[in-house]
């Protein structure tokens, strides 16, 4: 895997979506917490900043008062039931729904209220993408990788000739180990890994310094999933790339997090790092989250009333 790096020629280790970030963060100084300022001064980049963010949908709670950060180079794992408020919250970072209450900032930039403007919208987007559960249903059937890659640089990145942009997709396969026939196939010619690892390459596309993973090694096979994680560490590595993790499966939580959130009706009930979360959970639910896991002879826990 160490080999992905090396197609990044010429490119500092100090992570461009760091430095987007950290220019971001400046930018808006002024209106930055003294405890933003005091990471900064640390050289700590927050990604991320959640604060008592709440959404309800008429009368329904679906988030109460969640709050959370991420930095630079890590990934935080948002865990709950079905129901309990992770993609609602996804949802609400992606500015897909506007928060009822709290504040949500991505680099130093305030995310509560929508987008108004096209280029809002685009420096949004460069900030924060986001890979799916199932990327055949976001893939454009009729655009091979190559061409969607493209298209984004276009996009985020104008100033950018078609040499360069040429070079920059063949990088981004290179980094996302795909090879110049899967490069050129559409969608439905490729497995479900490779399509994962096209809209990996066309999230990266837009040099994000967050990416929302939305269940998006789920419906992949065991062996699959591995060889996505090991990527998506690698490239969190090689860029310092933050991830926020939504899933139901801890086992993928435990190898790419390094923080855990767990949510259940909407409410944080544990917060920490993922090894402690775990494996010395507090919290009942998250005790019954964990030994729900099936293992050999283990038998499931029976819920507390609840
Ligand atoms: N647009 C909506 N209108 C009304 N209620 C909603 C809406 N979206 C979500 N909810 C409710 O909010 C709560 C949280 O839903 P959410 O989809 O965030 O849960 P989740 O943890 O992502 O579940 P899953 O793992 O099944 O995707 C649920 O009770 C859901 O019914």
């Amino acid at each position: 895997m160490c080999s992905l790096r090396r197609g990044l020629p010429g490119r500092s280790p100090a992570p461009r979506a760091t430095i987007h970030c950290a220019r971001a963060v400046s930018s808006r100084r002024g209106s930055a917490d003294s405890f933003s300022r005091a990471r900064e001064r640390k050289g700590v980049v927050r990604l991320v900043e959640v604060d008592r963010l709440s959404k309800s949908f008429g009368d329904r709670l679906a988030v109460t008062d969640v709050s959370f950060t991420l930095e630079a180079g890590t990934t935080l794992a948002i865990v709950g039931e079905s129901g309990s408020g992770k993609t609602t919250i996804a949802r609400m970072l992606a500015g897909l729904e506007t928060p009822t209450a709290g504040r949500i900032a991505v680099c130093g930039d305030d995310r509560s209220r929508p987008a108004r403007r096209a280029s809002e919208r685009r420096d949004r987007a460069r900030q924060l993408q986001i890979v799916f559960q199932d990327p055949y249903s976001s893939l454009d059937p009729r655009q091979s990788l190559s061409t969607c890659l493209d298209e984004v640089l276009r996009l985020h990145h104008p100033a950018m000739d078609r040499a360069a942009r040429a070079a920059r997709v063949a990088e981004l396969a290179s980094l996302t180990g795909l090879d110049g026939r899967q490069q050129s196939a559409l969608p439905r010619e490729l497995s479900g890994g490779q399509r994962q690892r096209v809209a990996i390459a066309r999230a990266l596309a837009a040099e994000p310094a967050v990416m929302l993973l939305d269940e998006s090694v789920s419906a992949l096979d065991v062996s699959v999933q591995a060889q996505i994680l090991n990527l998506l560490a690698d490239i969190r590595a090689a860029t310092g790339v933050g991830y926020i993790l939504i899933s139901h499966d801890l086992a993928v939580v435990r190898q790419l997090s390094d923080r855990s959130l767990v949510l259940r009706h909407g409410r944080v009930v544990e917060h920490g790092p993922t090894s402690e979360v775990l494996d010395q959970p507090t919290h009942p639910y998250t005790r019954l989250l964990r030994d729900s896991v099936p293992r050999p002879g283990r038998r499931p826990a029976r819920p507390a009333n609840s």
